[in-house]
């Protein structure tokens, strides 16, 4: 069924690129979503993407209490990327955010950044994480760590009886900005990391080849990569107790939470775990809030898991 407000695809007059956005709802505000560059198979498959990219928004908007609604947008990237045809792309695509006339409002996302979004801020005002130099606060991947270890803490407790994971075996299957900074940030647990990319390996941490990070025997396992990752096949293989990660849409389809529960897996949804990065953008763009007091808000995902693990009601 379609459930979107909008869904706009448009080719670039200066790149030539294709760029869209999904907006799948403004009943609780504007919406808000990053902004993906990405290659994919084909076009419809960027399609299927914003789309359910988009709706998770609305989910992970309403599970933290923020009054906005869910949208997100897609560069996709079908040739080489120059640094003049990404700067085409990007003004292009202020020009389609502009469409929305603030309906949409766009922030970093997979394969771009707080510099991509400086491009898109020449065109059009609805730009956050903006270089800090540039009056932003930059990169998300911290506050968005930060949620999912307050995120963690709470499963933990919920899951182990434990403050915290220390002495607990943790996989991470993404070793990229937000699982590298939650790796750091698990004292005292072992902590076993996975990457596609060779060169992310580290003496740090324990190391697992990505083919095997959904099949290791560990008490937790934080998704920190892509999408569609927890499927009927992969959850059969699983051997951990607790999932809790900020890859955005994990499920390949909701019944997967069914066979999750079934198999006595605790999982927590993603739309709330990944939430720290749009808590804190707001908090302090949109709100005005300092740094502390936004990473406050970050930690109130501690609670909102607690409420969600023991009444099952996330707001
Ligand atoms: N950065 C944020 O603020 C934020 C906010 C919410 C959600 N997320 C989501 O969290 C996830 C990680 O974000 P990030 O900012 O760290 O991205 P990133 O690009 O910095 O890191 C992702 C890492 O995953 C690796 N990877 C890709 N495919 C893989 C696979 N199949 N198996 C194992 N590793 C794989 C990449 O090589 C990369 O090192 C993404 O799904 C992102 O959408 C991020």
């Amino acid at each position: 069924m379609w459930e979107h407000e909008r869904l706009v695809v448009r080719t670039g007059k200066r790149s030539g690129m294709t760029t869209m956005v999904a907006l799948h709802s403004t009943d609780a505000g504007p919406a808000v979503g990053g902004c993906r560059m990405k290659t994919y198979p084909q076009i419809t498959d960027a399609i299927a993407d914003v789309l359910r990219l988009s709706k998770a928004m609305t989910l992970k908007c309403s599970a933290a209490g923020i009054p906005h609604g869910g949208a997100k947008s897609v560069i996709v990237v079908d040739r080489p990327v120059t640094p003049q045809r990404r700067r085409d792309v990007l003004l292009d695509h202020a020009d389609l955010i502009n469409e929305f006339g603030g309906a949409y409002r766009a922030g970093p996302d997979v394969g771009t950044g707080p510099d991509d979004m400086l491009v898109l801020k020449e065109l059009t005002p609805y730009a956050y994480c903006l270089p800090e130099e540039h009056g932003g606060t930059g990169s998300s991947s911290g506050p968005t760590a930060r949620g999912v270890l307050a995120a963690l803490k709470a499963a933990s407790q919920h899951v182990f009886g434990t403050n915290g994971l220390a002495g607990k075996k943790v996989v991470i299957s993404g070793f990229g900005s937000v699982g590298e900074l939650i790796a750091r940030g698990l004292e005292g647990a072992e902590v076993i990391v996975s990457d596609v990319d060779e060169s992310r390996r580290t003496d740090e941490f324990g190391w697992v080849p990505p083919d095997q990070a959904y099949k290791v025997k560990a008490d937790v396992l934080v998704p920190a990569a892509v999408g569609g990752v927890l499927s009927p096949e992969t959850v059969k293989e699983l051997d951990v107790r607790l999932i809790v990660g900020p890859a955005n849409n994990q499920l390949t389809d909701d019944s997967v939470a069914g066979l999750l529960e079934e198999r006595g897996i605790v999982w927590v949804p993603d739309h709330v775990a990944s939430a720290g990065g749009v808590i804190y953008t707001l908090a302090r763009e949109d709100d005005g809030a300092g740094h502390e007091a936004a990473l406050t808000r970050v930690d109130g995902i501690e609670a909102t898991v607690r409420r969600l693990l023991t009444t099952g009601q996330g707001t």
